[in-house]
């Protein structure tokens, strides 16, 4: 794989770079709640235009239906990105269109650019390859050289992030380059034993990964939205809680399998449960009742561990040479739901193995419950991505950086 450095020794100056970040930030409303995301791609970015590049930098943002809405808009991105660069950042209001293209003729060397959103085009993330191929060819009409550093969204075989390098002299930029080398270690030579804590909220991607994750984990604690399918599996009532009920034998399997072959499967002993989400806008006081895991109500939803299951989560976690954790254990961005994530967090910092923090969301979460980040070992940027990379998997972005 080609790095940034060396396009950086060949030499950029002029040149149009398109830069695919993963700018897909938690926002309430415009504001953003935690702009770790952005900071991660800023030294490819400075980079580029300190040595006099035409920076575009593209991104998705949330999952927009293949047109534009504002509400996905990646405008308050662009203009934190020019905060933290302290340069004016142009934003071009569609993503191949009039606007990104006078956007980008109207750029000096040295200047940076934010396309609108890539997913407000359907052919970003269509499984048409023809149709992928031609959004592909109107992004590489907008540059002259690809650098692929969002990291976050490797694992998706979508326009921008693999047939577009198809179409220009590619190269990965730094923070793909970092991410991949701390993830390696754990692919390579994991010190044991190697815990995994899964949690969040994309249910149906992660839970395929368990399936790997078994033949390489010594232990997997399993929370958040992830949890209730695994307890409808043993036969819970689990009422209104996030449920992919077409996995449950896939789960069933799973937890035969972790049985079988001496994994440790840990499932939650206690739950947080309300009868509505919490407003996260408001934070309004959400007066959980905290229940044992088999007595959830059929009109209620559990929305984060108990305490029971946080000291066993710790327990579990204490002794980790290896910790990869993804997914919050609950609504964190709640108050009232905020302990389970605080609790596997804090045992992180208080763990002597090399642990390893890996999600948009989860990245978000320790920082924003006031963790110090450089308590981890490593914070990656990716959620699905870093786990689809430790489970072996070819990752789209990642190969399409390769040749
Ligand atoms: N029990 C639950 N019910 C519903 N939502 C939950 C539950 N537990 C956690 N969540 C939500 O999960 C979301 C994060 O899930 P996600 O899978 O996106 O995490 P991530 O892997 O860190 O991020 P990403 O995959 O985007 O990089 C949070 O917004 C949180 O509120
Ligand atoms: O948040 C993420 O994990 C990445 O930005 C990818 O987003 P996606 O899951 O919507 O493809």
């Amino acid at each position: 794989m080609k790095t940034i450095d060396e396009l950086l020794t060949d030499g950029v100056a002029g040149k149009r770079v398109f830069v695919r970040a993963d700018l897909n930030v938690p926002l309430d409303g415009t504001t953003i709640t935690d702009d770790g995301r952005i900071r991660a791609v800023l030294p490819t970015v400075r980079a580029l235009a300190e040595a006099g590049a035409r920076v575009v930098v593209a991104s998705h943002l949330g999952r927009p239906k293949g047109a534009p809405d504002p509400a996905f808009s990646l405008a308050p991105a662009a203009a934190r990105l020019g905060e933290l660069l302290g340069a004016e950042v142009a934003f071009a209001t569609d993503t191949v269109g009039d606007s990104a293209q006078a956007t980008v003729a109207g750029l000096a060397d040295g200047q940076v650019a934010v396309i609108e959103n890539l997913r407000f085009n359907a052919g970003e993330t269509s499984k048409d390859d023809a149709e992928r191929a031609a959004f592909a060819d109107a992004l590489a009409a907008l540059a002259d050289v690809y650098v692929g550093d969002g990291f976050g969204a490797v694992h998706r075989k979508h326009a921008s992030v693999f047939d577009l390098p198809a179409r220009l002299p590619h190269y990965a930029g730094h923070l793909i380059a970092t991410e991949v080398g701390v993830l390696r270690k754990l692919t390579e030579d994991v010190q044991r034993p190697y815990v995994v804590a899964l949690g969040g909220a994309k249910v149906s991607d992660k839970l395929a990964v368990i399936d790997q994750l078994l033949a390489k984990a010594d232990r997997l604690l399993i929370g958040g939205g992830m949890a209730y399918t695994f307890l409808k599996a043993k036969g819970y009532e689990v009422g209104i809680s996030l449920l992919q009920e077409d996995q449950i034998p896939a789960v069933t399997e799973y937890m035969e399998r972790a049985e079988k072959n001496g994994v440790e499967l840990v499932l939650p002993v206690d739950v947080l449960i309300s009868t509505e989400f919490p407003d996260l806008k408001t934070k309004a006081p959400a007066n959980p009742t905290t229940v044992a895991a088999d007595a959830i109500p059929a009109d209620q939803e559990g929305l984060d561990i108990g305490p029971e299951t946080r000291k066993l989560y710790a327990s579990k976690l204490a002794d980790a040479a290896t910790v990869f954790w993804n997914g919050p254990m609950g609504v964190f961005e709640h108050p009232d739901y905020a302990e389970g994530t605080k609790a596997v967090a804090q045992a992180l910092v208080d763990s002597p193995g090399f642990t390893v923090v890996g999600g948009g969301d989860s990245a978000a979460a320790v920082r924003t419950l006031g963790f110090d980040e450089n308590a981890f070992g490593h914070i990656s940027t990716g959620g699905g991505a870093s786990l689809e990379y430790l489970e072996g998997k070819t990752l789209p972005g990642l190969a399409a950086l390769e040749d």
